[in-house]
């Protein structure tokens, strides 16, 4: 008999996501895609780099305290759509992006808005730890400055301190803040990183495969730190790691050729996908 694991199997071993294109019947996402308690909305949002369709009509919603996990196989347009929740995508010239993202309710798209502070409230962490040359006290503390947080030494003492504690590095660093941030490990710098998106107050993180660069140990204690930082922040994560995504996210979100085709909690998108195109991708059937 034919099982839908053998079906699946016939259906896309040795493709590519790139052999679905162009004959693709996407007829929007499957599963529930808002959270109980928004904090982010987005809606039939679209992005084009030129004539490239990057991103066709994705709406998701990104709740408090969850961290949601993006992930699909490259070029999928995951780092595209992250980008458009902090307007990353401003400093590309060739990108254009329409639709709808709002944050605690505010039009985050609207060309009017100042693209610093909804930086700040929704920050960034990149593949690569990208410390400031500076060092571990000026990386945490340049952004409460420049962000007219403050600007009193004892105050930005004790915000470099309980970022630093948050992002699980104090004790490590405590000793050493006046030395560059650039001399920490690969691992404590992705740490230092958070700290100082931390010490500017955001209400959402966005992590762009933030331990492909770290090695697993490393790896572990920011996945740690995730789950704490999920009491206090809402994340989004694009992860190429179906098993990091298992272990930090509470809602998985799967991308195809820029369509969302499926989300759902993370359990059901791995145990029990419902498109046939998530189910070969969570079975490795294609990469
Ligand atoms: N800066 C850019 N300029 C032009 N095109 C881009 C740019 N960034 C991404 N693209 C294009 O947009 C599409 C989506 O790319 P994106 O990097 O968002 O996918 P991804 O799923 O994050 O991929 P990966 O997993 O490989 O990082 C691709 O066709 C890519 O070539």
């Amino acid at each position: 008999m034919n099982t839908t694991a053998e079906a699946i199997e016939t259906s896309t071993a040795n493709l590519k996501a790139s052999d679905f294109d162009g004959d693709r019947t996407f007829e929007g996402t499957l599963g529930d895609i808002t959270a109980a308690e928004a904090r982010m909305e987005c809606r039939q949002v679209n992005v084009w780099y030129d004539d490239n369709h990057a991103i066709r009509e994705v709406s998701l919603d990104i709740g408090k305290h969850e961290v949601v996990s993006m992930i699909g196989p490259s070029g999928c347009g995951k780092s595209t759509f992250l980008r458009c929740l902090n307007r990353m995508n401003d400093t590309i010239p060739a990108a254009k992006v329409t639709g709808s993202i709002k944050l605690d309710g505010r039009e985050v798209l609207d060309r009017g808005i100042d693209v610093v502070p909804l930086r700040a409230q929704v920050g960034m962490v990149f593949q690569k730890p990208n410390p400031f040359p500076k060092s571990v006290y000026e990386n945490i503390a340049y952004g409460p400055r420049i962000h007219g947080l403050t600007n009193h030494r004892e105050e930005l003492d004790e915000l470099v301190e309980t970022s630093l504690k948050r992002a699980g590095l104090w004790e490590e660093v405590k000793d050493r803040l006046e030395q560059p941030g650039t001399g920490l490990s690969g691992g404590q710098q992705q740490r230092l990183c958070i700290a100082r998106t931390i010490a500017v107050s955001p209400e959402v993180i966005l992590m762009d495969e933030p331990c492909s660069a770290l090695d697993p140990i490393a790896t572990a204690v920011i996945e740690e730190l995730i789950a704490e930082l999920r009491q206090e922040y809402s994340i989004a994560i694009v992860t190429h790691s179906m098993q990091q995504a298992a272990r930090v996210s509470q809602r998985t979100a799967y991308f195809h050729l820029g369509d969302l085709l499926e989300v759902g909690a993370t359990g059901q998108i791995f145990e029990d996908p419902q498109h046939n195109l998530t189910r070969a991708y969570v079975t490795g059937r294609f990469g």
